[in-house]
C-alpha cells in the first residue's frame, strides 16, 4: 500500500474514533447528570431516524430508544461501550440510502445526529455482513424478513488501546502505530508475534520482548466466515464443532453462547446456561473469555468433577468421603463405554428406590463390580483399551471400599490424639484403610446416571449447554446431562478426538445420542489459528495415523521448533533452567509454560527453577494467566495456550509409541502460540520425527 493510501486510511479511522469517543463521552455525561432535556432531544432524533431507517438499523435504534426512555424514568440503563475500547471492527457500506459507517463492539450505542453507530456484534443484523463479505463485495442478506442489498466499501479490524488507535487490519491492509508513526505491518500477521525470525539454537525468543510485538486484535473481530456461520446457527438445534487443536472450537462455542443469550434472553437466560469442561485450567480460561462477551458469573462455568459433585450432593442429600488412592486402571474402567453398555443391560430392572441415596446405589453396584465374569466381559468389549489386570484391581478396590471405614473401626478409641499423627492428620490417611467407606469421584456419574434413568432426577433446568473438550465426557455424564437440558436440546459440543486423554470417549455419534442431540449439525473448523506452521506440522507428525486426513492449514508462519538432546535428566534440567530464566528476563510480559509429562516431573522442573522470580508450580489447574512461568503437566493444560512452551522431558520412557502417548504429546505441543522448545533427555521418543 502506498504512503498516500496509508495516510488516508489512518486519517479515516482516526476521525471515526474521535467521533465515536466524543459521542460516548457526551452520552456518559448525560447519563451521569440525567440530562433530561438533551435526552428528550436525542429521543426525538432517534424516533425520526427509526421512521426512515432501513430495517437493518432498527434493532440498534430501538435498543437506544429503550435506554433513553429508561434513563428518563430513572431506571438502570444498559452499559455504554467503554470509550477506551469502544469497538473492534469497522464496516462501511453503501446502499440506496448512501454511505454509512458501522462499528462493531461488545455493547451498542447509536447517535444518528453525530453519525455514530456502534452496534453489538451479537445482536445487530448488520454484523453478519461484516463476517460474511469482503471489501468490494456486493451483499444480499435477509435481515428481519427483508432482502437488504448494498456494497461493502471498507471492512477493517481495528485495535484500540486505552482510547488510542494502534492497529488497522483489513483486506490488503496491515498497519500499526510505531514510535515513528504508522507503518506497514504485513510481516507481523494477524495474531501477533515476530514470525519469520529464526531463534538461536538452545535459546528461546527473538529478543524483541513482548513490548516489541503488535497488540492482538480482538478475536470477535477476526472470526472467519466458517466460524461465524457456526456461531449464528439456530440455537434450538444442537451443534457439534470439531477441528484440530487451536482451530477456534472454544472461541466458537463461547461466542455462540454469548450470542444466544443476548438475542433471546427470555428463552436462554444467562443464569440457566452452563459451560462444562474437563479441567480446572480451561474452566478458568472460559470464565475470562466469557466476561468481555457479556456472560459473567462463576456459576455458569464448571469442571466435570465439580458439576458431578454438586449435583450428587443436591440429588442424594450428601455424599460419603471421596477416596484419593483409587488405582488409575479402576478409574479408566469406570469411565469406559464398555462398562456403560454392560451396566445398561444388567441394571434394566433396578428398582427406583434403590437409587435414592449413595449408600443404596453403592450396595446395588457392589455385586456387579465384584463379579469376575461381568468385568471380564467389560474388558473384552473394550477391545484392548482396558488390560485384564483391571478385573482383579476393580474387585479388590470395591471390596476395600465396602469394608468398615477406619472411623467406624476405631470408634471405641475415644482419645483423638491417639488417632492423629504428629502432622495433624488421621492415622489411616495414605494407607489402604483410607479406601474403606469411601467412594470414587468416578462413581458419581454412574450413580447419577442410574438415578436419572431408573428414578428420575428432577426438572430440566439448563437452557443452553456448552461442553468443551467433549471427547473427555463419558456416556454416563452425557446421559445425566441429557436429563437436565430443556427440550428441544440447545447444546454446543466442541471437541477433537485426536486430543482425547481418557478412556470415556465413545465416538461422536454415540456421544450425541447419549446427550439426546442425535440430529446435531456438524461444523468442522479447518484453519489452525493458535500454532505457527512449524508447530502445527510437528503436532500432526506426532499423531501419526491418528492425524485427520486433511493437510494442516496454519494461519501463519513462525520460528522453527527448537529441539535439544541431552544424555540425562540432570543435564537437561540445568540447561532448561538457565535458558528459561534468560527468556523470562528478556520478555517479562511473556507467558511461558513448562509442560512436563506428569506431576512428579513438573515438581522436579520447578525445583530447578525455584530461585527464579514469577515461577509457579501449577498441578491442579490453578492458572492465573499472568505473565511469568507456569510449571505444569500435560493433563492440566487441555484447551490452554502460552506464548512459549517448553517440554522438559520428552523421551522413549515418557512418550513411548502408543496411541495415548501420541495424543498426549500432541496436546502438549499444540499449546504453543509462538515458539516451542522440546528437550529430549536420554533415549529419543519414537513418536517424534527425526530432527
Ligand atoms: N478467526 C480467528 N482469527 C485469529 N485468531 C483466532 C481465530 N479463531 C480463534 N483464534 C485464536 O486461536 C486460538 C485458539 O482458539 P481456541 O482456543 O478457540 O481453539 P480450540 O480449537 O478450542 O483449541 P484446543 O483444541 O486446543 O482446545 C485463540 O488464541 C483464539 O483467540
Amino acid at each position: 500500500m502506498d504512503a498516500l493510501m496509508t495516510d488516508a486510511v489512518v486519517a479515516e479511522e482516526e476521525a471515526l474514533l474521535t467521533r465515536v469517543r466524543a459521542a460516548l463521552q457526551r452520552a456518559e455525561h448525560a447519563r451521569a447528570t440525567h440530562d433530561g432535556l438533551r435526552d428528550a432531544g436525542e429521543l426525538r432524533a432517534l424516533r425520526e431516524e427509526a421512521q426512515t431507517s432501513a430495517e437493518d438499523d432498527l434493532p440498534a435504534l430501538l435498543h437506544e430508544m429503550t435506554v433513553r426512555q429508561r434513563l428518563r424514568e430513572r431506571q438502570e440503563p444498559g452499559a455504554l461501550p467503554d470509550p477506551d475500547h469502544p469497538y473492534v471492527a469497522h464496516l462501511r457500506v453503501e446502499d440506496e440510502r448512501g454511505v454509512r459507517d458501522y462499528v462493531l463492539g461488545h455493547a451498542s450505542y447509536v447517535d444518528p445526529r453525530s453519525d455514530v453507530r456502534v452496534v453489538d456484534w451479537r445482536t445487530a443484523p448488520i454484523a453478519q455482513v461484516f463476517y460474511r463479505y469482503r471489501e468490494g463485495d456486493e451483499y444480499e442478506e435477509e435481515i428481519a424478513g427483508r432482502l437488504v442489498t448494498g456494497t461493502v466499501i471498507a471492512r477493517r479490524v481495528v485495535v484500540i488501546e486505552r482510547g488510542v488507535l494502534t492497529r488497522i487490519l483489513g483486506d490488503g491492509i496491515a498497519l500499526s502505530r510505531g514510535e515513528d508513526g504508522w507503518q506497514d505491518d504485513h510481516a507481523i500477521g494477524l495474531a501477533g508475534g515476530g514470525a519469520g525470525v529464526a531463534a538461536r539454537r538452545g535459546s528461546l525468543g527473538i529478543g524483541v520482548g513482548a513490548e516489541g510485538r503488535a497488540a492482538r486484535a480482538d478475536v470477535t473481530a477476526l472470526l472467519d466466515a466458517e466460524q461465524h456461520a457456526a456461531i449464528a446457527a439456530p440455537p434450538s438445534k444442537p451443534l457439534l464443532v470439531i477441528g484440530s487443536a487451536g482451530s477456534g472450537k472454544t472461541t466458537v462455542a463461547l461466542h455462540r453462547l454469548a450470542r444466544i443469550t443476548a438475542r433471546e434472553p427470555s428463552r436462554y437466560p444467562v443464569d440457566r446456561v452452563r459451560v462444562i469442561v474437563p479441567e480446572e485450567g480451561l474452566a478458568r480460561l472460559s470464565r475470562r473469555l466469557l466476561e468481555p462477551l457479556g456472560v459473567q458469573g462463576a456459576q455458569q462455568v464448571s469442571t466435570l468433577d465439580h458439576w458431578a459433585l454438586t449435583l450428587a450432593k443436591e440429588t442424594f442429600g450428601g455424599v460419603p468421603r471421596i477416596g484419593q488412592d483409587t488405582p488409575a486402571i479402576v478409574l479408566r474402567l469406570k469411565r469406559h463405554p464398555a462398562l456403560f453398555d454392560a451396566l445398561r443391560a444388567r441394571c434394566a430392572s433396578l428398582a427406583p428406590e434403590r437409587t435414592r441415596n449413595v449408600r443404596k446405589l453403592q450396595r446395588a453396584l457392589a455385586p456387579i463390580l465384584t463379579d469376575y465374569e461381568f468385568l471380564g466381559r467389560v474388558v473384552e468389549a473394550s477391545k484392548g483399551d482396558l488390560p485384564k489386570s483391571a478385573i482383579e484391581e476393580t474387585v479388590r478396590h470395591t471390596m476395600r471400599q465396602l469394608s468398615d471405614s477406619p472411623e467406624k473401626e476405631l470408634a471405641s478409641i475415644t482419645d483423638t490424639a491417639a488417632k492423629t499423627t504428629i502432622d495433624g492428620r488421621q492415622v489411616w490417611e495414605d494407607t489402604p484403610e483410607a479406601t474403606a467407606g469411601s467412594i470414587d469421584l468416578e462413581d458419581l456419574p454412574i450413580f447419577l446416571w442410574l438415578r436419572a434413568w431408573r428414578g428420575g432426577i428432577g426438572s430440566a433446568r439448563i437452557a443452553h449447554l456448552v461442553l468443551d473438550e467433549a471427547e473427555d465426557f463419558s456416556l454416563f455424564e452425557l446421559s445425566v446431562l441429557r436429563a437436565l437440558v430443556q427440550q428441544p436440546p440447545s447444546v454446543t459440543l466442541a471437541g477433537d478426538d485426536a486430543q482425547q486423554t481418557g478412556t470415556g470417549f465413545a465416538g461422536w455419534a454415540r456421544s450425541l445420542d447419549a446427550l439426546g442431540a442425535k440430529g446435531a449439525s456438524e461444523v468442522k473448523l479447518s484453519i489452525s489459528y493458535r500454532c505457527p506452521r512449524p508447530v502445527a506440522e510437528l503436532a500432526r507428525a506426532v499423531l501419526g495415523v491418528q492425524a485427520p486426513d486433511d493437510a494442516v492449514r496454519a494461519a501463519r508462519e513462525g520460528v522453527p521448533v527448537v529441539r535439544d538432546a541431552f544424555p540425562d535428566d540432570a543435564h537437561a534440567q540445568l540447561v532448561m533452567a538457565s535458558a528459561v530464566r534468560d527468556l523470562a528476563e528478556r520478555e517479562p510480559r511473556a507467558s511461558i509454560a513448562i509442560i512436563a509429562s506428569d506431576e512428579e516431573a513438573a515438581r522436579l522442573a520447578h525445583d530447578a527453577l525455584s530461585d527464579t522470580p514469577r515461577v509457579r508450580l501449577v498441578l491442579e489447574g490453578d492458572f492465573t494467566f499472568e505473565p511469568g512461568i507456569d510449571v505444569t503437566h500435560v493433563d492440566a493444560v487441555k484447551g490452554l495456550e502460552f506464548d512459549y512452551v517448553v517440554l522438559p522431558d520428552v523421551s522413549a520412557r515418557t512418550y513411548p509409541d502408543d496411541r495415548e502417548s501420541r495424543r498426549r504429546l500432541h496436546v502438549a505441543v499444540t499449546r504453543t502460540t509462538y515458539q516451542l522448545w522440546i528437550i529430549e533427555p536420554g533415549a529419543r521418543s519414537p513418536i517424534l520425527p527425526s530432527s
